[in-house]
């Protein structure tokens, strides 16, 4: 088990910042998800971890000690990587037990722990194979083995599943979590797939432009985003532009007691906080589209004003297209320049709400 400390870390690449001022602290057996767009400096901020790439700037402390200038094999971590670059010319056995020779254990001790590390990935049978004579998710198994073999204290994961198809995604990184659960070991899992942060993760930060958006667990980056971003860049979010007068949102289906000063505000709503019922009004809002998802349907409503909601219906519920609706909600955030100033429920907005009602 092992604390991870990033302090103030930056990489500078020519005149941009990939990784800008990032601090975090990882704790032990704690696994943490680094998500964002393309280009945000997740990999950049991970090679560093792993001492693939010299910090611009900043610490990176491992336990104690101070690792930041250490090359990758005098750290106590094991990364893992998209492309898992196995050696074609060696077998399975061979590929895991590599990095074990070349610290010269005894040929016994050996064999224990890669059949173990075999063991633990679900190939227990295949050490004697070619590594051109597996799957691409067999091949991402060795890869795993291949650096639990060696006991990292931290386990640094590149977006390893990215090019499998989801179902294997899906299993792998179940696999992974229990394997991870099991040794107790202190994990960092970069992915620009929010499902996989929202499966695995015990912390998700989000990151934007080599800095920190938001950390906090799943559930809280769900429901409490605490920025435009995180709550667009998590789950589907309907975004309304508005302003606020004297405390109240002047969107006509969004009268909304908001306490902050008159300005220009972005409310949001999720698709599942957002209802619907049929309305005989002439300038009600419209049913553009229904997804079937099997499980529950997504209802695209085209309001007056030209902009376009997504609401969550059961799977049952009787909309067609053409439709004469009106929209209402459980729940919405207000933001402002990005940052959340409010976030609340029309019940406690209080007779404003009777406003949304057809009358
Ligand atoms: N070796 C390099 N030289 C110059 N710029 C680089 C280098 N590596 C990364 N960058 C730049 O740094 C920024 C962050 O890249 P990084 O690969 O860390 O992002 P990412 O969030 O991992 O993206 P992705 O999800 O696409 O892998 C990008 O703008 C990228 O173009």
């Amino acid at each position: 088990m092992a604390h991870l400390a990033i302090e103030s870390v930056s990489k500078l690449f020519g005149t941009t910042f990939a990784v800008n001022d990032f601090s975090l602290e990882v704790g032990d057996g704690e696994l943490v998800c680094l998500l964002g767009p393309s280009g945000s400096g997740k990999s950049t901020l991970l090679r560093m971890i792993g001492g693939f790439e010299r910090p611009s700037g900043g610490t990176i402390r491992i336990d104690a000690s101070d690792v930041t200038n250490l090359p990758p094999e005098r750290r106590p971590t094991g990364m893992v990587f998209q492309s898992h670059a196995l050696w074609t010319h060696m077998d399975v056995f061979n590929n895991i037990a590599f990095g074990l020779k070349l610290r010269r254990l005894p040929k016994s001790e050996i064999r224990e722990r890669v059949e173990n590390a075999l063991d633990m990935v679900g190939l227990a049978d295949y050490g004697r194979r070619m590594t051109t004579q597996l799957s691409g998710g067999q091949q991402q198994r060795v890869a795993l083995a291949r650096s639990l073999v060696l006991e990292p204290k931290i386990l640094l994961l590149d977006e390893p599943f990215a090019s499998l198809d989801q179902h294997l995604r899906e299993r792998l990184r179940e696999e992974v979590r229990d394997i991870q659960q099991r040794l107790g070991i202190t994990t960092l899992f970069v992915t620009h797939g929010q499902d996989e942060a929202l499966a695995l993760a015990d912390r998700i930060v989000v990151m934007r432009d080599g800095r920190t958006e938001q950390i906090a667990p799943p559930s809280t980056i769900y429901r409490q985003p605490q920025t435009a971003f995180v709550a667009g860049f998590i789950g589907s979010m309907n975004f309304v532009q508005s302003r606020t007068r004297n405390g109240v949102c002047d969107h006509p289906l969004f009268p909304l007691a908001v306490p902050v000063e008159d300005g220009p505000v972005t409310l949001a709503t999720r698709p599942e906080a957002l209802t619907i019922r049929p309305s005989y009004r002439a300038d009600a809002a419209s049913v553009h589209r229904i997804v079937d998802f099997g499980t529950h349907k997504i209802v695209d409503i085209d309001l007056a004003d030209g902009s376009r909601l997504k609401a969550m219906v059961a799977p049952d519920d009787r909309m067609e297209a053409g439709m004469k609706v009106e929209p209402n909600f459980t729940s919405f955030f207000v933001f402002r320049d990005n940052t959340l100033v409010h976030q609340g429920a029309p019940a406690t907005t209080g007779a404003q709400l009777g406003r949304l009602l057809p009358v």
